[in-house]
């Protein structure tokens, strides 16, 4: 099976996002409105006009999902999370465990989800979808938009918290830019790479900044310091895939997560936040990419490990509080 794309309106199978090299470039996504609070963009923020359509496997939608949920947004913005299994027709909505079907437009592939917005579309069907149940368009489908916009523009919403903090604006979006190639979308190059030498450069350049941000955690509980940000929720769904998929269909397999004193640390530290396993799936996790992606997997077997428990204790909280404490005295 090869995964779909939309030309023109119509569904293809025969494209790749691989060049010569054999390497794998991710395709732009398209729809870049923004919704704000005070309406100048045509999107204004305001309860029950917005649809979020996630799948709770992919890594891009699910840090909307999960900034949806910190930012109090449950009963503001409505949701839908795809089947986890991506089909020949790209992603469906079924009943099964986990799934909430569109109840907005009743589709049945997230790909006429696209073709309501522009008959004419061409690209990817990809998660996230922001869809606008007043205009009936796609708002936005680029994660880092979407969590931006839920993060900064639903004033409203019935939390203080603030994941891009004005002091540290400019310190959140180096952080996001500087993960993204090596890290979020390293793990992808790699696995999706055509050739050795794709795939080796990849991975050593994963690997590379692994090794980095775990030095950088040894110093602080977070990406930009001693509080949460965006940036950390962008870290986060990659880490938290890291050691139930990537490292095994991946190649990924230099270290685990679980070998990283700090990294492992910090990801059970922001897995344990108020809020976030609630939105956190790992059957979903690992059926996308086990099932989904036969040309990797042709007997779509999903493996029964590795036991991991993101519950158990970490140190990161007693490590920089009483580093703080020792610092005033
Ligand atoms: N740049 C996008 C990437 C979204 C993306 O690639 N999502 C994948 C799932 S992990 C997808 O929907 N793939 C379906 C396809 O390519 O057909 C974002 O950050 O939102």
């Amino acid at each position: 099976m090869t995964l779909g794309m939309l030309v023109d309106g119509k569904w293809v199978t025969d494209w790749t996002e691989r060049d010569e090299q054999g390497k794998f470039n991710r395709m732009p996504t398209h729809f870049r409105n923004w919704i704000t609070a005070d309406g100048s963009s045509g999107f204004k923020a305001e309860a029950n006009r917005y649809h979020l359509y996630v799948s709770l496997g992919c890594p891009w939608a699910h840090r909307t999902a999960i900034m949806w949920k910190l930012k109090g947004l449950e009963d503001i913005i409505s949701l839908s999370i795809v089947d986890p299994v991506i089909s020949e027709d790209g992603w469906k909505f079924t009943q099964n465990p986990g799934c909430i079907p569109d109840i907005v437009n009743g589709d049945f592939y997230l790909r006429d989800t696209y073709t309501r917005a522009n008959p004419n579309y061409t690209g990817r069907v990809t998660v996230p979808v922001l869809w606008d149940k007043q205009t009936a368009t796609i708002v936005n489908n680029e994660s880092r938009q979407i969590i931006r916009m839920f993060d900064t523009q639903f004033a409203d919403s019935n939390t203080d918290a603030n994941f891009y903090p004005t002091e540290l604006q400019q310190e959140i979006d180096k952080t996001i830019d500087a993960i993204y190639q090596p890290i979020n979308n390293g793990v992808y190059r790699s696995g999706f790479a055509n050739t050795q030498a794709a795939y080796e450069e990849a991975v050593t350049e994963l690997f590379q900044a692994l090794d980095y941000w775990e030095n950088v955690l040894a110093a602080q509980r977070y990406l930009c310091g001693n509080q949460i940000t965006e940036a950390d929720w962008c870290m986060f769904t990659t880490l938290l895939r890291f050691d139930l998929a990537y490292y095994g269909l991946f190649k990924c397999n230099l270290r685990r997560i679980v070998d990283y004193p700090n990294l492992w640390n910090y990801l059970k530290d922001l897995y344990q936040q108020p809020k976030v396993k609630d939105v956190c799936n790992a059957d979903h996790i690992k059926k996308l990419y086990y099932q989904g992606l036969p040309q990797l997997n042709p007997t779509q077997i999903v493996p029964v490990g590795p036991e991991i428990d993101f519950d158990a204790s970490h140190n990161r909280d007693r490590i920089f509080t009483e580093s703080k404490q020792m610092a005033q005295v």
